[in-house]
C-alpha cells in the first residue's frame, strides 16, 4: 500500500486530494500538513475535507510525519513545491507535483533533482487533457503548415494566482513543439493597443478568469472558411485528484526520475 501525504490539506485542491486518497482502496492517507503558522495545525484532515473524521491530523511540518509516508502529493506554490523536493532528496521520498506558474529559473531548480527524486510533475493531472495533448500533436502536424492560425483560450475561478495556465502553456508547447517552434519566439501573450495584424507563425494565448470555473481550455486552428476548436473542460476538481492519487501510486515503483502524466497513462508516443 502506498502511503499517501497531501500538502496544504487546506487548499481547494488539497481537500479534494484528501478525499480522492482516501477512497482509493490501494493507497492510505498517511498524513497531510498546513502552515506551520496555520490555526488548523492538529485540526483531522478528513473533517477539513468534507468527509468526515479520519483520525489523521494535519501536522505543521512533513518532517513530523516522515517516518509514516511514501510519496507526497503537492498541489501548492512554486516555492513550497521546491521546498518539498528537497525534503524528498533529504529523506528518501518520492512526489507527484500538480503546482504550476513556475518561472524558468524555478523549472530548472526543480528538474535538478532528476537524479534524487522520483517525481511526477504535470500542470493537469486528468486523464481527459493528457489525450488532448495527443489530439493536439496530431492536429498540429497536419493543419500546421496549412495556413491555419492558432490560439490557446483558458479559462478558470477568480482565485487563481497565475495566468496562462500551466495546461495552456503546456498545450502551446505540445503544438509548437509539433510544427519546429518554440513558445519563446512564436508564443504572443499580449495584445492591446495598436499591436498590429497577428504573424501567421505565432501561437496566440488569451486568458479568462470568473467565479468558479474549474479549468477550461480550448485549442483553435482556423483559416479561411473553417476552423477547428479542441476543448477540454473540467466540471470537478476530483478529476484532477484521482490522477494525482493514480500517479503516486505508479511513481511509487519508479526509480529517480522525471516523469508526466503522459508517462503514468501510457500516453507516450513512441519514439
Ligand atoms: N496539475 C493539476 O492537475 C492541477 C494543478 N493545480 C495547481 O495547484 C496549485 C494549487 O491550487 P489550489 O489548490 O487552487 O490553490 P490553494 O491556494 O487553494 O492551495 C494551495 C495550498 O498550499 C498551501 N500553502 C501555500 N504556501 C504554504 C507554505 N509555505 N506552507 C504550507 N502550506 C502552504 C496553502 O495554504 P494557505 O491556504 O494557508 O495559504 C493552500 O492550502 C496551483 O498551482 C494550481 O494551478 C490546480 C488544479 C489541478
Ligand atoms: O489553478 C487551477 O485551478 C488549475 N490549474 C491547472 C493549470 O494551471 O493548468 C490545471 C487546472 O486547469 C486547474
Amino acid at each position: 500500500m502506498t502511503r499517501i501525504a497531501i500538502v496544504g490539506v487546506a487548499g481547494r485542491m488539497g481537500r479534494v486530494l484528501t478525499a480522492a486518497a482516501y477512497q482509493d482502496s490501494d493507497a492510505t492517507l498517511a498524513g497531510g500538513t498546513v502552515r506551520p503558522q496555520s490555526s488548523l495545525v492538529g485540526a483531522d484532515i478528513g473533517e477539513l475535507a468534507g468527509i468526515g473524521r479520519l483520525g489523521v491530523t494535519a501536522a505543521s511540518s512533513l518532517t513530523d510525519i516522515a517516518e509514516d509516508i511514501d510519496v507526497l502529493i503537492d498541489f501548492s506554490t512554486p516555492e513550497l513545491t521546491l521546498a518539498n523536493l528537497a525534503f524528498c532528496a533529504e529523506h528518501g521520498k518520492r512526489i507527484v507535483i500538480g503546482t504550476t506558474g513556475l518561472s524558468d529559473a524555478q523549472l530548472v531548480e526543480l528538474d535538478s533533482y532528476r537524479d534524487r527524486v522520483p517525481m511526477v510533475f504535470a500542470p493537469n493531472m486528468s486523464v481527459g487533457v493528457n489525450l488532448t495533448l495527443n489530439l493536439l500533436q496530431t492536429a498540429a502536424t497536419a493543419l500546421g503548415d496549412e495556413g491555419y492560425d492558432i490560439e490557446v483560450v483558458e479559462a478558470h475561478h477568480r482565485h487563481k494566482v497565475d495566468a496562462p495556465s500551466g495546461t495552456a502553456l503546456k498545450m502551446g508547447e505540445t503544438v509548437a513543439q509539433a510544427l519546429g517552434r518554440t513558445l519563446k519566439e512564436h508564443g504572443v501573450f499580449e495584445r492591446v493597443g495598436q499591436c498590429g495584424p497577428r504573424r501567421d507563425d505565432e501561437i496566440g494565448f488569451a486568458t479568462l478568469r470568473a467565479g468558479d470555473i474549474v479549468g477550461e481550455h480550448t485549442v483553435m486552428f482556423a483559416t479561411e472558411g473553417e476552423r477547428i476548436e479542441i476543448t477540454h473542460k473540467a466540471s470537478s476538481r476530483m478529476t484532477f485528484a484521482k490522477g494525482a492519487v493514480r500517479a503516486a501510486r505508479w511513481v511509487a515503483e519508479r526509480p529517480n526520475g522525471r516523469y508526466d502524466m503522459q508517462d503514468v497513462l501510457g500516453l507516450k508516443a513512441e519514439g
